[in-house]
This record gives C-alpha cells, sequence and structure tokens, in this order.
C-alpha cells in the first residue's frame, strides 16, 4: 500500500517537474523570440534613420564642410553642466534685473496637464498611476510663473471630474492657486490675473477615466480648452487696457496627452507650443520589451503605447521646444523618436545663426531646465548643517505628528536607522527588488528598518491590477523573509504628512532609497535632500543629474540586488560619510529652485517667434477696403500642398497598400497662382477679402452647420451622398437657417466640376475646405447671380495661420524622391509620416480617394482644424455643427469623428477606403470615442434615415 503511494508520489512529482521544465523551456523560448524581433526592430530602425541622414546630408551639403557648431553655447545649452548653471536665484538682485526687463510686460500662459486629479492644496499624490510627480510638477510650476513679474494669468487646464469616487473638489469649474512665496507673503491679484486650475469637461460624465484610456476624448477637451482660452484672451486683452485680445504667449503640454492637446491648440490659435514629457512612451516600451514578460501587443493593449508614442512625435512637429530635467532624457530617451536628433537639431540651430536656410527641416530645440522645489513646507531641525544632526532616539509622544506613530508601530526596534523609500506601487519603481535587498542582508536588517510608502489603499484588491500585484508580491516578501517588526508600509498619509516622513528618516539618520528600473527625474530625491536625509538612486535616467548637482549619496544599478543592499549598509554604517552627503544635500539644494527655473523658461519662451491669430483686416476695417485690392493678392496664396496621384493600376494588396504604376505631381497653389497670374478664368477663384467677410457673415449667422466629409471614391457617388444630405435636411421647417461646408481632398478646381457635374451652385455651400483641409474658400455673392467673375474667394488669412513649419520646395524634393524610389507597394501612410519625420520635414500626410492620391499640407493643417479655424475667425458655434463621414475614408477620417460637434456615420459609404493603408500602429478604438452620444449611424444613405439620425442627435428639434 505504501509502495504504491510512494511510486505514485514520485510519478506526481516526476509529471510536476517535467511540467515546470516545459514551462520554463517554454518560457524562455518566448522571451528569446521577443529579444530577437525587438533586435530587428532596431536594427531596421537604425538603418532607416542612418538612410535619411545620408539624405539630409546630402540636401544640407551646402553647408556642412566646415560647418562648425558654437559647441561652448551648444552643451550648456543641453544642461552639460547642471552645476554650473544653478545658482542661487532668488537673490534680490537677480529678481530686481529680471523684474525690471519683464515688469510691463503682460504675459498670458496656458499649461495642460490632462487626467484631473489636480488641485492646489492637499494633492493626492500617489492615489494611483496617474497621481505622481507630475502633478505636484505643474502645480508648483503654475505657482511659481504666476509669481513672476511680467506674468499676468497661469491657467492650468485640465479635467474636469465629477465622479462618486473622487473627491467634489476636482468637479469644481475653477480654482485659484494661492501665491505664497517663502517668506508667506501672498502676492496681490489683480481682476482676473494670477494662477488658475481651469476644469474642463470631457469624457464620460461622473467617471474618472485613468491616463491610459483617455485617448480618443483628446478631441472634445481641445474643443473646450479653445472657447475657455478665445475668451479668457478676449477678457485679459480688456483688463490689460490694449483692447486687442491677450492671446497666451505659449501653450505648454505636460505627458503625451497634453502634448498633443497643446499640438492642436496651438496650432487652432497659431500660438507656440512646448512641452515637458514627465515620462516618455518610447522608454517605457523599451523597458518593458526588454523585461521580456509581454509582447507588444499585450503591452499595447494595457497601456496604450502606440497611440501614446504618435501624440509625442506629434508633439515633437509641432513643439518650438522640449524642456526636460535632465540630459540623459535628451540623449537617450527623445533621441528614441523619429522627430528628434540631438545632432540634427545642433546643426539646424547652427544654420539658423548663422541665417542660413535650413532647407524646410525643424527641429525644436530641447532644454535642460530642472524643476524646483517649494521650501516654505521644510521645517529645519536642530543640527541641520553643523555635521551633527539629532540623536537618534525617538520622542515618542503624543506632540510627534500622528503619521510617525503610523510608522514606528510596524517596528520592534523603532531607534535603527530608517530606509526610506516613497514611490507609487508601480512596477518601473522597482520595490521588490529593494525588499529582496534588504530581507536576504542580515547585516541591513540588523543595522536599519526598511520604510515603503506606496501611495494609499483601502482594500489591495480594488487598486489597479499592475499596483496591487505590486503590493501583493511585497507582502509575501515580508512574509517568505520573516521581515515582520522590521518593514513599515503604512496603508494611508496626506500630503501634508509627506515633510514629516522625510524628517523621520532624517533624524533616525536613515537613508532615501529610489532603485527604479529608469527615474525620468525624481522629485523624491530633492524633497529627501531639502530634509537632510541622504540618498541612495538608481544610475538611471535623473538621479544622475541630481547626483552631480547635490552630491548627496551613492548610486546603483538598479537590477543588481547586491549593489543596492551594499550602497544602503555603506551610508547606515559610515557615519562620516553620512553626515557628508547629508550636509552636501543642504548645502546644494537651492540649485533647485523654481525662480531660477521660471526665469530661464520665460527667457526661453519669450525668445521663440511670437505667433497669434492674426487677420489682415479687422471686423471694423472691412468695410474700407477696395475689393479685389491687389494688396491680398496672389502672394497670399501660398503653395501650401502638394499633391501625388498614385496609380491604382496595378494589383491591390489589402495588407502593405496600392501597387504604383504611374507617379504624377500635381502642386496645387503654384497651379493657382500661374493661372492667376494669367487671369485665366478657368480658375475663378477671387483674393478679394471683402467676399470673405460675406462668407463670414453668412457662416456666423448659421443656427447649424452641416458638414459634408465623405470621403467618396468618385465625384458622382460623392453627388449623390450629397444631395441625398441636402435634400434630408432641407425638409427641416427651419431649414433656411441651416447652412453648408463641403469638406474634401479635392483641389478647388475639381470642386468646381464636381459642383457642375452635380448641377450645384457655389453659393449651395458656405463653404469649401480643400486639398483635405490645405486650403479654404468661400463662394462669391456674384455666383449666385450668375453674373461673370470670380466664383470662389480663397482665404488667405487662413493660409498664413497654419503655414507653420512648412517644408515647400525641400519638402517636395523629398516626397518626389520618396516616389522615385518606390518600386514595388505604396507603403502605409504610417511610414511615410515616419521617413518625414526622420527626415526633420514636419507636415502632414493623407492618403484620399482609396489611396490613389497622397496629400501633404503644413503640420497642423487638417480638415478637422479647419473646422476650429472657422470658430476662431468666423465664431461658428462647434457644438451646433454636424459632420457626415462615411464609414471610413481618407487617412485623416478619425480627426473628424471626435470633438464636441455631432457626427453622423454613414454605413457603407467608403466602407473599404481603410484597407487600401493603414496609418496606425493601433486599434481606432485608442482614437475614437466608442460610447458617445455625440456620434451616431445611419444604416442606410437615404433620406429618412439621415431625418431619423439628426432627430435622434437633437439636431432639428432646437
Ligand atoms: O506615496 C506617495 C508616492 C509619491 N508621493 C509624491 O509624489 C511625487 C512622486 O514624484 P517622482 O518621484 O518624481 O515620481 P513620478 O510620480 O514617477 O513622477 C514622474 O514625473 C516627475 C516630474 O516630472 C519626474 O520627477 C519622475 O521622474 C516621473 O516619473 C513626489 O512628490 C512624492 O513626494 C507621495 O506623496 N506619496
Ligand atoms: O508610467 P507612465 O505612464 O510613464 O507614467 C508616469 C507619469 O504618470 C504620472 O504618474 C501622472 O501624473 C506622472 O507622475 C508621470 O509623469
Amino acid at each position: 500500500m505504501s509502495q504504491a503511494s510512494a511510486i505514485r508520489d514520485s510519478q506526481e512529482r516526476n509529471t510536476r517537474l517535467e511540467n515546470m521544465c516545459w514551462r520554463i523551456w517554454n518560457l524562455t523560448r518566448k522571451k528569446k523570440q521577443l529579444e530577437g524581433e525587438e533586435a530587428q526592430r532596431v536594427v531596421k530602425r537604425h538603418r532607416e534613420r542612418e538612410k535619411a541622414r545620408r539624405e539630409v546630408t546630402v540636401d544640407m551639403s551646402d553647408l556642412s564642410d566646415g560647418e562648425k557648431i558654437d559647441v561652448v553655447g551648444d552643451l550648456s545649452a543641453h544642461g552639460d553642466s547642471v552645476r554650473g548653471r544653478m545658482s542661487r536665484v532668488s537673490s534680490v538682485d537677480t529678481m530686481a534685473n529680471w523684474a525690471n526687463q519683464y515688469m510691463e510686460k503682460k504675459l498670458y500662459i496656458v499649461l495642460i496637464s490632462l487626467h484631473g486629479l489636480i488641485r492646489g492644496e492637499n494633492m493626492e499624490l500617489g492615489r494611483d498611476s496617474d497621481t505622481g510627480g507630475q502633478v505636484k510638477y505643474v502645480v508648483e510650476l503654475a505657482r511659481a510663473l504666476g509669481m513672476m513679474p511680467g506674468v499676468y494669468r497661469v491657467d492650468l487646464l485640465t479635467r474636469q471630474v465629477s465622479a462618486p469616487d473622487v473627491d467634489w473638489t476636482y468637479g469644481e469649474p475653477t480654482e485659484m492657486i494661492n501665491l505664497t512665496d517663502s517668506l508667506d507673503v501672498m502676492h496681490e491679484v489683480r481682476e482676473s490675473g494670477g494662477a488658475y486650475i481651469i476644469r474642463i469637461p470631457f469624457g464620460q460624465k461622473d467617471k474618472y477615466i485613468p491616463k491610459e484610456l483617455l485617448w480618443p476624448h483628446i478631441p472634445e477637451f481641445v474643443d473646450g480648452a479653445l472657447s475657455h482660452i478665445v475668451q479668457m484672451s478676449k477678457v485679459l486683452g480688456e483688463q490689460t487696457g490694449s483692447g486687442q485680445p491677450l492671446w497666451p504667449v505659449v501653450i505648454h503640454g505636460h505627458y503625451a496627452d497634453a502634448g498633443e492637446s497643446a499640438a492642436l491648440l496651438s496650432g487652432a490659435l497659431n500660438v507656440p507650443m512646448v512641452l515637458t514629457g514627465h515620462s516618455l512612451g518610447r522608454d517605457k516600451l523599451e523597458q518593458l520589451l526588454k523585461q521580456g514578460r509581454q509582447p507588444k501587443e499585450e503591452i499595447n493593449a494595457t497601456y496604450k503605447i502606440m497611440r501614446r508614442i504618435e501624440a509625442e512625435e506629434l508633439s515633437l512637429d509641432v513643439s518650438e521646444m522640449i524642456i526636460t530635467s535632465t540630459r540623459q532624457e535628451i540623449e537617450e530617451q527623445w533621441n528614441l523618436y523619429d522627430g528628434f536628433d540631438p545632432k540634427l537639431e545642433r546643426k539646424l540651430r547652427a544654420r539658423i545663426k548663422r541665417n542660413v536656410s535650413c532647407c524646410g527641416r525643424f527641429m525644436p530645440r530641447a532644454m535642460v531646465i530642472p524643476p524646483g522645489m517649494e521650501f516654505h513646507h521644510i521645517i529645519p531641525h536642530e543640527g541641520d548643517m553643523d555635521g551633527e544632526a539629532e540623536g537618534n532616539e525617538h520622542n515618542v509622544e503624543s506632540a510627534d505628528p500622528p503619521i510617525w506613530l503610523e510608522i514606528m508601530r510596524f517596528f520592534t526596534n523603532p531607534h535603527k536607522p530608517m530606509i526610506l523609500a516613497l514611490a507609487r506601487p508601480d512596477p518601473k519603481k522597482n520595490l521588490i527588488t529593494l525588499v529582496k535587498a534588504f530581507g536576504e542582508c542580515r547585516q541591513l536588517r540588523e543595522l536599519a528598518n526598511l520604510t515603503l510608502v506606496m501611495g494609499n489603499r483601502d482594500v489591495i484588491d480594488e487598486m489597479s491590477s499592475t499596483n496591487s500585484s505590486v503590493l501583493v508580491s511585497i507582502i509575501k516578501l515580508i512574509d517568505k523573509y520573516d521581515l515582520y517588526g522590521q518593514v513599515a508600509y503604512p496603508k494611508h498619509h496626506k500630503q501634508s504628512d509627506v515633510p514629516e516622513i522625510y524628517r523621520l528618516a532624517a533624524k533616525s539618520k536613515g537613508v532615501f532609497i529610489n532603485p527604479a528600473f529608469i527615474e525620468p527625474f525624481g522629485l523624491t530625491l530633492i524633497e529627501a535632500a531639502a530634509h537632510g536625509l541622504p540618498m541612495v538612486a538608481t544610475k538611471n535616467g535623473g538621479p544622475v543629474d541630481i547626483h552631480r548637482a547635490l552630491d548627496n549619496g551613492l548610486l546603483v544599478d538598479p537590477h543588481d540586488q547586491h549593489s543596492v543592499a551594499d550602497a544602503l549598509l555603506k551610508l547606515v554604517a559610515d557615519k562620516q560619510l553620512w553626515a557628508r552627503c547629508r550636509d552636501n544635500g543642504l548645502r546644494n539644494i537651492h540649485r533647485f529652485s523654481w525662480p531660477e527655473h521660471c526665469k530661464t523658461y520665460l527667457a526661453r519662451v519669450m525668445s521663440c517667434k511670437q505667433r497669434q491669430p492674426r487677420w489682415k483686416r479687422n471686423e471694423d476695417e472691412c468695410s474700407d477696403s477696395e475689393p479685389d485690392s491687389p494688396g491680398d493678392s496672389l502672394t497670399d496664396i501660398k503653395d501650401l500642398s502638394l499633391s501625388l496621384k498614385l496609380s491604382l493600376d496595378g494589383e491591390k494588396n489589402e495588407k502593405s497598400g496600392t501597387s504604383v504604376t504611374a507617379l504624377d505631381f500635381v502642386e496645387n497653389a503654384s497651379k493657382k497662382k500661374s493661372q492667376l497670374d494669367n487671369m485665366v478664368s478657368t480658375l475663378p477663384i477671387s483674393r478679394s477679402m471683402e467676399k470673405a467677410e460675406q462668407s463670414k457673415f453668412q457662416l456666423s449667422r448659421r443656427r447649424k452647420l452641416i458638414v459634408i466629409a465623405a470621403d467618396c471614391d468618385t465625384p458622382a457617388a460623392l453627388a449623390d451622398v450629397t444631395k441625398t444630405i441636402i435634400e434630408s435636411v432641407k425638409k427641416d421647417k427651419s431649414a433656411s437657417s441651416f447652412g453648408f461646408i463641403l469638406s474634401t481632398a479635392l483641389t478647388i478646381t475639381e470642386v468646381q466640376s464636381f459642383l457642375e457635374l452635380s448641377k450645384f451652385k457655389p453659393h449651395d455651400f458656405d463653404a469649401y475646405i480643400c486639398n483635405s483641409g490645405g486650403e479654404v474658400y468661400y463662394p462669391c455673392l456674384n455666383s449666385e447671380e450668375k453674373s461673370p467673375g470670380p466664383s470662389f474667394s480663397v482665404d488667405s488669412d487662413y493660409q498664413s495661420h497654419i503655414d507653420y513649419r512648412w517644408g515647400g520646395e525641400d519638402l517636395r524634393k523629398t516626397i518626389i524622391r520618396w516616389a522615385d524610389n518606390l518600386n514595388d507597394k505604396v507603403p502605409p501612410v504610417k511610414e511615410v509620416r515616419r521617413l518625414l519625420r526622420i527626415q526633420a520635414l514636419r507636415c502632414h500626410a493623407i492618403y484620399c480617394q482609396s489611396g490613389s492620391m497622397l496629400n501633404v499640407v503644413p503640420v497642423l493643417a487638417s480638415r478637422s482644424q479647419a473646422l476650429r479655424y472657422m470658430f476662431i475667425r468666423w465664431g461658428i458655434n462647434l457644438s451646433n455643427l454636424v459632420v457626415f463621414a462615411g464609414e471610413s475614408g481618407d487617412t485623416d477620417y478619425e480627426l473628424l469623428v471626435g470633438g464636441v460637434h455631432k457626427t453622423v456615420v454613414l454605413k457603407g459609404i467608403c466602407s473599404d477606403a481603410s484597407k487600401v493603408h493603414s496609418n496606425r500602429n493601433y486599434p481606432l478604438e485608442h482614437v475614437l470615442p466608442t460610447m458617445n452620444s455625440n456620434i451616431v449611424e445611419c444604416g442606410n444613405c437615404s433620406q429618412e434615415d439621415i431625418s431619423i439620425a439628426l432627430n435622434s442627435l437633437g439636431f432639428s428639434k432646437e
């Protein structure tokens, strides 16, 4: 009997062992495979980049020989010497100089941090994965900027969240940020001046949306933010007495999501944008792939990382400047992006300095401006800076801050020095290695206690899966190493407790540790230093710069558990080293100063070329103007779009694109120009701004606007759809107050033919958005009366509004070269965009007409941005607008669907369009909101179904 069971046991053991071996083999194989794929990707990327660099070098060869860069200026611009640059700044003299220079200015600054759990006081840091250092950074930056001479108003825009599971304060539309300086002096704030948190509603109401799921709602935020900025600029203009709107001097996005929002706002308003990344998608992706636990698809599904990377690339396309906290972020992180190359950036900057053409290339300047500290929370304690701190005996009395008792109750011997980690329980913070290092080092356990402050929690199972899995692993390790009585992991703490936690650790002669796999900067490290706590920190990322500036501890390889334990042991055991690090930290911490940050920041912002909405003729002046005056003339029609015809004669390949058999360039604007020059009447375009003013009148008095943006394959199909929509809408009794806009990839010449073919008159539409958003036209009044003369007037203000970063002739040359080299398939549009970005050519490339045409327009021109322009220019109400789109369409299709406007998706129209070209590395759900009452589907493009769709949007009833 017992022999049988022994045999059975051994068989079971063998089977288990065998299974385990299989599992390990399988995991290793999978890891190897993922590593192999990643290596291939890196090599491919590298090859493409090198090829593109060679091409750029050839294009700019006129100066490459002997082109010398101002190396000294250049290195300092990239923060090579953190120590050298960070001088004490709050000195009265420097501030006085600054004040003299800027006092007269009245600057309006817009900052954006999107997810919404932001408030001026008692921030809930560590509440979840969204409430990290960025929240503190943006609020403190807003406050510090609000106190700078010359800054009139700072708006920090974020999401309004009125959800039952978050505090009511996040639902308040406006919150004023207290402007206090280190002397607790309140700054005088006049009228609407000061610093504010402005909460814009977007996304599902009553629900907190984590940052990974916010992407589809960005267009709605942009529309809401645009409305706020336009209104505020007018108010500030009146208050500051200029009579003109006080437009923001900069729109500054924080993190990828706000970067994309800032890019769209900057394009809509034509004002400069800057970006702070805080934590970068490509780097996060690389780290996750290196860990080899998840394939790329799974990572993408969890973190929506490809969507985030596209937002970061767009931010690079548009930003004047990228602000980083460290040099490492520029050299090793931003360098991973298609649209950024530090070497090329330096080269372009050198050319600009010498007033030499950059051959249509643009690269944002990357600047290291480290964040600051708010020092007024810090209570200096006895012994600071005298080399002799208080003893390590704790006074566990009632006078001690409550958080001390909360921590002490975990310890058997509370008198030991405290190793402190304070971080969100995010896997990348690598707290697990820390617990292993502590648990496996007997000496360290004997000498010190460990405190882990990992955000706030009520029930572990209710936390996000990534956060709860970190906590569960830590609790299991505490059990495994039997660390009871030696490790504290309090459930709750408030923001006001954080200084007390550092103080407790410093008092115990403890050490702060940040063992993150990679830390972009690390606010906790400067917080610890300011409290007299030496540090052990990861050698990957920002801590290298912090260590260089403060010299207050040791750097370690976060993957090497033993080196973590050794460094901690060294600092805890060596009293002299500990005291030296503490003193160095306290002595140098002033280098992280918000006033200094703001001074450098404002100087840089002011050196960007200032742009703002500017119209040739103000509303009041237009009646004085001469119609058709040559002043608005041919030069106004800029060469701002390129079209490349891709012949579809070859066989279609649904995955990789379309076979090309012929290529043909059409440069719309130049054609028009020459036609106008020759006064050829076949293209009836007026240059008259008066005509545009008439259209403004027409557009702004419309109660509702219908935008027809169906991307049909043929003019006949477009004519059918258009007729059905217009006839259906005209049945409404208030139809006379409805206006129509045609929004298309067609040129105005093609539109003219389309109108003739379908028996429409130019004035059947109030406006024409042509060339995929590259141009806007209005019908001329006389076109109604069939009188001779031009039928359309071009909006040349629109052209000046969007021409930012247009690569002109050099862009054209590159696209021709690309087309010449195509010998097989036309690649997906995402590849075209990548190629142009690598070349530092900033534009918006769109496949149209089922992939038979490539339209290239300025980087922030699009059909949806043209509508935002009409909001600013003509005051049209975006929420009173319905866009009719097909089931799919040109590759700018998805941009048309989100926002505060309504959308009717016509099922069955252009349903095949998306198959010939893929423009994304991520699914459509990462772009478009799935549950949005502003979007309805129309089962059939019939008049009845269209009426039903409009009714369900409440469109015809109002
Ligand atoms: O339980 C916690 C955890 C954190 N914090 C605070 O939250 C902030 C955390 O900031 P940081 O250490 O910088 O990390 P992240 O939250 O990851 O912040 C991101 O953004 C910061 C600002 O750009 C950068 O410094 C970081 O490297 C970057 O990862 C600090 O002020 C902490 O005091 C708490 O109050 N309680
Ligand atoms: O892990 P990720 O997605 O890179 O995010 C880190 C970012 O998220 C936040 O926690 C959001 O506030 C930031 O502190 C930081 O910028």
